[in-house]
């Protein structure tokens, strides 16, 4: 049995979990006329308990109130609303619905892709993983600390590489002497030479992005959330990114990779998650995923809006949702009365 950590409550001890992760039968999956999320082919056909479960997310929403100079929505704003915003002082806003009703369960040794255009709610998929963001509704459960590395990691431009590994690493959690000892190994992974002593605002993207990568593979992170950064890196280091990954994968950790390109997924990944208007359009093994998000994006690109629309919608039907069902605690020992002594 595998111990959970709620990521926003801790879970109770003794609590099993796993129990509640449930999939539909097959006789839900034929009877219920398509649905969408898990394209349940037989490796995603769970047992009921399942010791392997690193991540789940139940029925995630996230929404931004944002401002807007949109004068139609402005408008289009009850007078009471406009009222209030103009007594508050504040800006007319609309809300963006980032994520609406996520969840996906994911496995040990499992490297999860995730597809989509442009705002369709991929880093805020991330985000939410990592805890960073708490989402509007919905619960997020890890099995251990997720560990986000994205184009934008908090890593300072003024300072070396050398002191940005230092500081990247007590952050991870790691002692100072544990930094110490893992700064050789992060070097080389970089491998980005005598650059390691300049400060990280002279670097191009690609340097910074393997610095990037080298410093969160070192933490040995069971959950690895990765947001683009290995699309900087030339050829040679995806490669190496690539077999660190696996290696990561067969020590039984989880990966989540961002990315634009299908073909990146197909390779690198195991499973994959088109997600669309912040909605879970497939999540199934990556190659198929894959081959439907390119053969949709290429519709789409090349003006052919109502094959594109179809394609979405034969996805969407595709598939099967994910019910997570947190079981409810055992009820407290109550001794039967005929059990009592007279
Ligand atoms: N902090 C924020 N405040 C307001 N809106 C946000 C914020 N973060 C994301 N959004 C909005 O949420 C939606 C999803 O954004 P997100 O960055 O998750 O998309 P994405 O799929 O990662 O996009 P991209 O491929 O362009 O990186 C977008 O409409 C975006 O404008």
């Amino acid at each position: 049995m595998c111990s959970f950590t709620r990521r926003f409550r801790p879970l109770r001890p003794g609590h099993s979990w796993l129990a509640g992760v449930r999939w539909p039968s097959p006789s839900e999956r034929s009877s219920s006329g398509g649905g969408r999320r898990a394209m349940a082919g037989p490796e995603y056909a769970p047992p009921w308990e399942d010791a392997s479960v690193t991540v789940a997310v139940s029925d995630v929403h996230v929404r931004y109130r944002v401002p807007s100079s949109d004068k139609s929505e402005r408008r289009a704003t009850p007078l009471p609303a406009r009222a209030a915003n103009r007594l508050l002082g504040r800006e007319p806003a609309v809300i963006v619905r980032a994520l609406a009703g996520i969840s996906l369960v994911a496995r040990a040794g499992e490297s999860i892709g995730v597809v989509g255009l442009n705002g369709s709610g991929k880093s805020t998929l991330l985000r939410i993983i990592a805890g960073l963001e708490k989402p509007m509704r919905g619960e997020i459960l890890a099995s251990s600390t997720p560990i986000l590395l994205g184009v934008n990691a908090a890593l300072l431009p003024e300072l070396s590489g050398e002191q940005n590994v230092h500081l990247g690493c007590l952050a991870m959690g790691m002692s100072p002497a544990q930094a110490k000892r893992a700064f050789t190994e992060i070097v080389d992974l970089a491998d980005i030479g005598k650059s390691i002593y300049l400060p990280m605002k002279t670097y191009s993207s690609g340097m910074s992005g393997r610095l990037r990568f080298a410093i969160a593979m070192a933490a040995d992170p069971q959950i690895l959330l990765i947001d683009e950064a290995l699309a900087t890196g030339d050829a040679a280091f995806k490669d190496r990114s690539g077999q660190q990954m696996k290696e990561m994968r067969s020590r039984a950790g989880t990966v989540f990779l961002v990315s634009h390109a299908a073909k990146t997924v197909e390779e690198e990944c195991t499973r994959a998650l088109w997600l669309h208007r912040g909605r879970l359009v497939i999540d199934g093994p990556a190659f198929d995923v894959a081959q439907k998000y390119r053969w949709w994006a290429w519709s789409l690109a090349h003006g052919e809006t109502d094959k594109a629309a179809g394609l979405l919608e034969d996805a969407f039907r595709s598939g099967f949702d994910t019910e997570i069902r947190s079981p409810e605690p055992p009820p407290p020992h109550v001794s039967p009365r005929h059990a009592r002594h007279q």
